[in-house]
């Protein structure tokens, strides 16, 4: 008796009659299409991400080893300036040439997938990546890593612009991620929800080591070399659904709760990467102070977000190109 039959039958016995009539009438896959919930995610399966991910691989002649999504702080939104745009050797596929990958629809963003070598070592980067605002679900905004995962990457470096909600946060400082909270996972939103194919990896994957804390002590050391010691600080960032900042009563809750920074990204990209393995180091760019009361006037946007973003351009692309050297270096030893 198959899985599906072995379902009908308990479900039969639980709830009688009505459920008969299902075991009697429909095939195992009709029952799962009329009566397993599921998100659509089993469309994006681990044959269509290998297709994508050869499609990339015939036209690039090296394996990436690191893979880096470029948020609004690192220039995703702006033509020259991004990290993926100092690469060597660049090849550049933008999204709507990608089989199967969603489109970019942030205004005046053109989304690409850039591979090409940072400080000698080979990389693809994500310049600009998929937002749950968008209206694309948790699992659609990260499949790009499985297809990183899949053109060989060990490494994921996720960047983002977000809010700073530590009192000792400034603008323009740097929060290396330790922890997060999966708030919209609270809700039952989950990018790994629905069928788990075990060759990405397991049905219930840990996430209390999500960021490798090697990985922030290495950067540490980076930062106290470029003198930037004064900038960095180590956090626990939150992802909200977007696309309107916070409340402020919103913000008092998350504060509450142990969040030092908020965003509307990274999370999901961060536990579909730990499914599969990859080892993550994330960070946030402090482009505003979250407001955490009543007579503060002045409003939160995207445009302070971008400028601040561009102000820090050089000094996060040597930080990132530093980190990404240790990680070669730890990966040869
Ligand atoms: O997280 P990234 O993509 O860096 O961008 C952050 O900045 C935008 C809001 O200004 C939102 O997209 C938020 O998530
Ligand atoms: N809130 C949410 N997302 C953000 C913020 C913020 O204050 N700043 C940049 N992205």
């Amino acid at each position: 008796m198959s899985k599906i039959s072995k379902i009908i039958d308990t479900a039969v016995k639980v709830n009688g009659s009505i459920d008969k009539k299902l075991r009697l009438d429909k095939t195992d896959e009709q029952f799962y299409e009329n009566h397993v919930v599921h998100t659509d995610n089993d469309k994006y399966t681990y044959e269509s991400l290998t297709e994508t991910a050869s499609f990339l691989r015939k036209q690039v002649p090296f394996k990436p080893v690191i893979g880096i999504i470029c948020g609004s702080g690192m220039g995703a939104y702006w033509n020259q300036g991004c990290l993926a745009d100092a690469l060597d050797g660049k090849i550049q596929f933008p999204y709507e040439v990608i089989p199967h990958f969603p489109r970019s629809t942030v205004k005046g963003h053109v989304g690409e997938l850039v591979f090409g070598y940072l400080t000698g070592v080979p990389v693809v980067c994500m310049k600009g990546r998929f937002h749950y605002y968008e209206g694309y679900p948790l699992w659609k905004c990260a499949m790009p890593v499985r297809v990183m995962k899949l053109l060989g990457i060990t490494h994921l470096i996720v960047s983002n612009a977000a809010g700073g909600l530590n009192p000792n946060f400034k603008v323009g400082d740097i929060m290396l991620v330790k922890d997060h909270i999966n708030l919209m996972g609270f809700a039952g939103n989950n990018p790994l929800q629905g069928p788990n194919d075990d060759r990405f990896g397991p049905r219930f994957p840990p996430m209390n080591t999500a960021y490798s804390k090697e990985l922030i002590i290495e950067a540490k050391k980076v930062a106290e070399e470029l003198n930037m010691q004064d900038i960095i600080h180590e956090g626990v960032y939150t992802c909200l659904g977007g696309p309107n900042f916070e409340t402020v009563a919103e913000l008092k809750m998350l504060s509450m709760l142990g969040a030092d920074t908020v965003g509307m990204s990274t999370v999901h990209e961060v536990i579909t990467a730990r499914h599969c393995d990859l080892t993550v180091f994330a960070f946030s760019l402090i482009t505003n102070l979250c407001i955490t009361n009543y007579k503060t006037a002045s409003n939160p946007n995207h445009e302070e977000v971008i400028d601040v973003g561009k102000m820090r351009e050089s000094v996060l692309q040597l930080f990132v190109q530093n980190i990404v050297t240790v990680i070669a270096k730890q990966a040869n030893k």
